[in-house]
């Protein structure tokens, strides 16, 4: 028989190892990246413009095949168990969802549609579909409102909710956010940063969020990585990253670097 042992090992959730990546043969856009999701965290990716976070993002999620891009260093492992050769639907299975850069949605879909679409791999019943929704609406009113109205003619910040929404529909363990605040204004970013932290308190969902916007992501952040060139320039609690003069003379106040 099997006793549960009395002190189990703490669960490792994401941990990323000294990856490499290139595309096609001959780009070499992430050289050096290892990095590390606990249960339960937010934390934040930053960097520049063109610094490796969406590669990072999506060599996590298994999504660079149809970019030609491909680890060539380095592993990814979920839950103690290397990852990089699953399919990104069967890693979506085992929880781990991404929300792409740029508020993907299905223009032609109304919002709850495009909801709709997120529960596709897990089959629900009717039921559980109708209680998944009526979650979602719960965390984003405004989509509520907005259920019968085709996504592409929602606002950005509907738009991000209803693209968050979606991935939701998943029951995601953990989030991979591409830049959330891209072309929103302040106020609807916040919204929606109010929201992420909801979603972490109230159901454990853990967070990699990639952002140009450093400020605002350390503030909800437990921890940050900052990419340079395709490496890890800088990393450490929140706090203190946003307390590091280099980390703030570069990313935290000026938005472009010198
Ligand atoms: N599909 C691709 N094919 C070839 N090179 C790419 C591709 N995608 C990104 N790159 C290159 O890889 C490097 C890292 O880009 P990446 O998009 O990961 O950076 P980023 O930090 O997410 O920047 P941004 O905020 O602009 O999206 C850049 O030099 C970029 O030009």
């Amino acid at each position: 028989m099997n006793t549960p042992s009395p002190h189990p090992r703490p669960q490792a959730y994401l941990d990323v190892s000294g990856i490499e990546v290139h595309y096609g043969q001959a780009i070499l856009a992430v050289r050096d990246v290892s990095l590390s999701v606990g249960q339960g965290q937010i934390v934040a990716l930053l960097g520049a413009n063109g610094a490796g976070k969406s590669t990072t993002l999506k060599a996590i999620s298994n999504l660079l095949g149809p970019e030609r891009g491909a680890i060539t260093r380095g592993s990814v492992s979920w839950q103690g168990e290397l990852v990089s050769r699953l399919s990104p639907s069967t890693l979506v299975g085992r929880g781990v969802v991404q929300v792409l850069e740029g508020r993907h949605c299905f223009p032609q879909l109304t919002v709850e549609e495009n909801l709709l679409s997120g529960a596709f791999l897990r089959r629900p019943g009717r039921r559980e579909l109708a209680e998944d929704l009526e979650q979602i609406y719960a965390w984003f009113p405004r989509l509520k409102q907005k259920r019968k109205t085709k996504a592409g003619l929602t606002s950005g910040g509907e738009q991000q909710m209803t693209a968050i929404g979606r991935a939701l529909m998943t029951r995601p363990r953990l989030m991979l956010l591409d830049e959330p605040s891209m072309g929103l204004a302040p106020i609807v970013v916040q919204e929606i940063f109010e929201i992420i932290r909801s979603l972490n308190n109230d159901k454990g969902v853990s967070f990699l969020i990639a952002e140009q916007n450093a400020n605002l992501a350390l503030r909800y952040a437990d921890h940050g990585y900052v990419l340079e060139t395709g490496s890890v320039a800088a990393s450490g609690p929140a706090a203190e990253l946003a307390a590091r003069e280099d980390v703030k003379a570069y990313y935290l106040g000026a938005t472009t670097m010198k």
